[in-house]
């Protein structure tokens, strides 16, 4: 399995620049995202590092190899995207075996020896060398599709296509696995299903993968580390819980998790704590920062809703509530404070009944966990 390492990799079409000195260090084994919303150019360093894309300037590296050169077949990469782009004529089982063949059949005469075997498969007779019977058998039990190797793959679920896909490419061993958005037409709970699957097999297999997506929350429960992109650049760096309780811009407070960001002013230090100005309040901080204007982020489950005030907070307001939304295990809350609407999310108990619109609150805030940006 590869490292893979890209040095200030810039990408323009046509004039535009739609990549900004990318720089990545993924480790061998490593589970990488790249996490941004649509258009900042995740798909785009996905395609540089398969040789799908040329990149403006800039050094991609597998292992200690300089890719730039190599075509997208000599990479050893195997991709699987969220179209699946399996052959649908074809059965699970010939899907998987297709670039094993491809690849044996390389040398004189590929075309004829191609079109031969393609004839072979559309009348059924085509018979694989033991050895990619075996390996296509192997990997279809792996990923629990042994039962629908006969099957065309147009006859199979979303989910079903996509774990051919990921055999396919699993089946090249191939040293690095990219995959785009692969979760995107799955619904809700088949994705969920998959992300387990995915990240199962990518542990079993100690495999570096790259998996681009939009989804905060896909990127968070699957990745070792995350990259934040957004137009052409990386913003951070960072594993989940990093990105989580450390974003370095609102930006990524706001799509990294539900923040609440609410600018203030700094005024004195009062007792080793940073004071900011809010409106009318004031809000205190283990936080420092050395600019006036500061972006005060507090995540919606570190504000405590009390209906008395039980407990001292160094940070405490009043408050009314203006929504409830029951989410399963949580309920979420729009507060109304002063001027702003807060969220706050408080841990459901059943047979406690949820606050209504109008109810007024008190709200407690520690300040180990008001994040000033
Ligand atoms: N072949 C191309 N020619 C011109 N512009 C392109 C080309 N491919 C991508 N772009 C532009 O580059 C930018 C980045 O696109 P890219 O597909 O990498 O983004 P993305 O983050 O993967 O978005 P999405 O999640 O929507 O796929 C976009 O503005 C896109 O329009």
């Amino acid at each position: 399995m590869g490292s893979v390492v890209v040095e200030k990799l810039t990408k323009d079409f046509s004039g535009v620049t739609v990549l900004q000195n990318i720089n990545l260090d993924i480790k061998e084994g490593e589970f990488f995202a790249l996490l941004g919303p649509s258009g900042c150019g995740k798909t785009t360093t996905m395609r540089c590092i398969a040789g799908f894309e040329k990149p403006t300037s800039g050094v991609i590296r597998i292992g200690e190899k300089v890719i730039n050169g190599l075509t997208p077949n000599q990479r050893n990469c195997g991709m699987v995207f969220q179209s699946y782009a399996l052959f649908p004529h074809m059965n699970v089982f010939d899907n998987v075996a297709y670039s094993l063949n491809v690849k044996r059949l390389k040398g004189s005469n590929v075309l004829k020896k191609m079109a031969t075997y393609t004839r072979m498969l559309n009348s059924r007779l085509v018979k694989y060398p033991k050895d990619i019977e075996k390996k296509v058998r192997d990997i279809l039990e792996y990923v629990e599709l042994t039962e629908h190797a006969k099957k065309l793959t147009s006859a199979l679920s979303g989910g079903q296509q996509q774990r051919v896909a990921l055999a396919r490419a699993l089946v090249m061993e191939p040293e690095v696995l990219l995959m785009d958005e692969p979760l995107s037409n799955l619904d809700q709970k088949l994705r969920h299903t998959m992300r387990n699957t995915i990240r199962k097999i990518q542990q079993d297999l100690k495999i570096t993968t790259i998996f681009v997506t939009h989804d905060q929350e896909e990127a968070m429960s699957m990745a070792d580390r995350v990259a934040v992109m957004n137009e052409g650049e990386i913003l951070q760096i960072g594993t989940p819980t990093d990105l989580y309780s450390n974003p370095r811009t609102p930006f990524i407070a706001d799509f990294v998790g539900t923040s609440n960001i609410i600018p203030g002013e700094m005024l004195d230090p009062e007792d080793g704590l940073s004071v900011i100005q809010i409106g009318n309040q004031v809000v205190k901080s283990v936080s420092t920062a050395d600019k006036k204007a500061v972006q005060v982020i507090i995540r919606p489950e570190n504000i405590n809703v009390l209906k008395e005030e039980s407990k001292e907070y160094d940070n405490s307001f009043e408050g009314e509530i203006l929504f409830a939304t029951y989410l399963g295990s949580i309920v979420r809350y729009d507060i109304k404070v002063g001027d702003y609407t807060l969220t706050a999310d408080t841990t459901y108990e059943s047979g406690k009944n949820i606050l209504k619109a109008g109810t007024s609150v008190k709200l407690g805030v520690s300040p180990e966990r008001v994040l000033l940006i």
